[in-house]
């Protein structure tokens, strides 16, 4: 919202006593204010708030964010860039209008519009999931958040309820993307018929916070197990996104890039690499691909690409024959 229509808006629930818009209005401020590194002004928005609501700040939660342990989150400051991704078109293309919403919900609000903010990121282990997060993240100027379940998660259920929103109550004075690794671990529970109803009700809590919880957070979580998430959960997300392995098409490009980068012939045509390796991710791919620059910069100058390579693709097809 730009500063005229925040104003606008304090006042507006000044006069109505309308205590959700007060919230809302300061949320924003406060996000906005931290967002350009005016953090005591951020810190008094976020305190005057909690004092209006009657509850003390989030100790804790801070805390981790002053570089303490034991903090319900962790930081990452994001470095990678969505077009250094491998993505389908449609995938790189809904990240696209993401953060343009993102970028420009100034004028989607002056049409009564909020930028979608709620995405779930499916796939197998290793094809970018969490890599995706950091570059929408990047992209939008913002820092990613990374929810650490051994943290939340306490041996008792009200402890996790009271975690869950200390975090929630953090996350939504900041503009930022907030990052749930393997959702499924909690979204299955609620599936779970052998579960108690405490832990459904923690999940459908959790459900209900990450709905609420203001536009200028971007929700990103991901499930190698799409399958495992029932309906209600799958519903909820405005972007679904899947990240598949990768495809001959894809392995190719990655041996062209990687050729270009070591700036040095590989000994094998990309097509031919793509078509021998063994690998289900690209995080497979780039193991790969690291293990021969480690080989290949160790034996500078006199390093021999086409025997480094053949080496590297009878050890590796013999480790994927082992761990099948
Ligand atoms: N689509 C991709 N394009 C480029 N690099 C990728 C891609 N996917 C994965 N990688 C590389 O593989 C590594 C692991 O990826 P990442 O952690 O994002 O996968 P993930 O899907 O989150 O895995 P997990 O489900 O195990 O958490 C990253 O370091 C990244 O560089």
């Amino acid at each position: 919202m730009s500063r005229a229509d925040l104003i606008v808006s304090l006042v507006k629930a000044g006069s109505q006593g309308d205590q959700q818009l007060l919230r809302t209005t300061v949320e924003a401020m406060a996000a906005e204010e931290r967002a350009k590194h005016h953090h005591q002004l951020a810190d008094k928005l976020e305190e005057n708030l909690q004092a209006a609501n009657g509850r003390p700040r989030a100790p804790e939660v801070v805390r981790s964010f002053d570089g303490g342990h034991g903090g319900l989150l962790y930081e990452v400051e994001p470095r990678r860039a969505l077009e250094a991704l491998f993505l389908e078109s449609s995938t790189l293309e809904a990240c696209r209008e993401l953060v343009e919403e993102q970028h420009r919900k100034d004028i989607l609000r002056s049409y009564g519009l909020e930028p979608r903010n709620r995405v779930l990121l499916s796939g197998p282990p290793g094809n970018g999931k969490t890599s995706l997060a950091e570059a929408i993240a990047a992209q939008l100027l913002v820092p990613l958040f990374v929810v650490r379940y051994e943290a939340v998660i306490g041996s008792f259920l009200g402890e996790t309820s009271g975690r869950l929103k200390r975090l929630f109550d953090f996350v939504r004075t900041h503009q930022c993307v907030l990052f749930f690794d393997e959702f499924d671990t909690l979204g299955k529970e609620r599936g779970d018929v052998h579960e108690t109803g405490e832990i459904k009700r923690v999940v459908s809590s959790l459900l209900l916070q990450i709905d609420a919880l203001p536009s200028h957070v971007v929700v990103v979580t991901a499930t190698n197990h799409a399958e495992l998430l029932d309906r209600a959960v799958w519903r909820r997300f405005q972007l679904r996104l899947s990240l598949p392995a990768p495809t001959l098409a894809q392995k190719e490009e990655w041996f062209t890039r990687f050729q270009a980068r070591l700036d040095a012939p590989l000994g094998f045509s990309p097509k031919t690499l793509a078509a021998k390796i063994q690998a289900s991710s690209f995080s497979d791919l780039e193991q790969f691909c690291e293990d021969i620059q480690r080989r290949y910069v160790l034996a500078l100058p006199d390093s021999n690409l086409k025997r480094i390579v053949t080496a590297r693709l009878k050890q590796w097809q013999a480790r994927f024959t082992i761990n099948q």
